[in-house]
């Protein structure tokens, strides 16, 4: 039986001014996979997670997931949906502890949260314990990553490999079936590196899928079984790594040939 897609990108195009940094790019994601998504600096690869996770309207073109249209959706929303995605900076709340930042992202993407914060605004229940059910899927995520033991530490205290996984737990926290992860594993050392392709490995085994933008190959190598390579704005290849480092499209993008 083939894979099921869950993600299907069709013809999108975005425009900054006049610069095409999307050009009628087509792509797809199935069940349990990770895609790796690369190119060359200024390729449109964060574009492209920016217009998936509904950052940017495509100016043109469709995007379904599990076959319902959801391009130009608010970002909330698809989180509602199951999408959410990683920053390239993470970007923490510094006044909050870990676990509260996971809270805070549990809590803007929960449906159920959301209503109850409007109905309870008053009296500002809605941060209590366990008010909203968050609280598993919050210690769910905080142990994935493995910051459980760090949970009540101040996020600015955080080394730069912590924060990232604190970004990766924010996401979970939202119980994504699709999670966007873009340059993660940047200015990493190798243990660190190794350590977050693993517990991505781990993610696919709980049926999440995701996308990986990355520039490190090995950590691409690792991980993917895919990958769709990125120029100008167009995807110009689509196979397996190795397949992409025999291709001459490919080899004359990355080293000019
Ligand atoms: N908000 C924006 N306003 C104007 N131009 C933008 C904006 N975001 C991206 N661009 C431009 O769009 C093109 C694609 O950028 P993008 O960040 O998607 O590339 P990338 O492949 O992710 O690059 P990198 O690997 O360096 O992160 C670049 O030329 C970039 O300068």
């Amino acid at each position: 039986m083939s894979p099921k897609e869950i993600l299907k990108v069709e013809n999108v195009e975005k425009r900054f001014g006049g610069l095409k940094a999307l050009n009628k790019v087509n792509l797809s994601v199935y069940e349990n996979e990770i895609l790796g998504l690369v190119g060359p600096n200024g390729s449109g690869k964060t574009t492209l997670i920016n217009v998936i996770s509904g950052i940017y309207k495509p100016d043109a073109g469709k995007i379904y997931f599990f076959g319902k249209r959801i391009d130009g959706i608010a970002t909330y929303k698809l989180a509602h949906l199951g999408i959410n995605r990683t920053f390239q900076i993470p970007k923490p709340f510094h006044g909050l502890t870990v676990r509260e930042n996971v809270e805070v992202a549990a809590l803007y993407s929960g449906k159920q949260c959301l209503k109850s914060f409007f109905k309870h605004l008053k009296n500002f229940k809605f941060m209590e314990k366990g008010y909203c059910n968050i609280e598993d899927d919050v210690q769910t995520a905080l142990s994935i990553v493995g910051l459980d033991k760090l949970q009540d530490k101040q996020a600015t205290q955080l080394n730069t490999s912590e924060q990232k996984l604190l970004g990766l737990a924010r996401a979970l926290a939202t119980k994504p079936k699709l999670l966007l992860v873009d340059e993660i594993a940047a200015g990493l050392n190798q243990e660190e590196t190794d350590k977050i392709a693993e517990i991505l490995q781990s993610l696919v085994k709980k049926s999440i899928s995701i996308i990986v933008v990355e520039h490190l190959m090995h950590f691409i190598h690792k991980i993917t079984s895919r990958v769709v390579v990125m120029d100008s704005g167009s995807p110009i290849f689509e196979g397996t790594l190795e397949q992409a480092a025999n291709d001459k499209r490919v080899v004359e993008v990355f080293l000019g040939g």
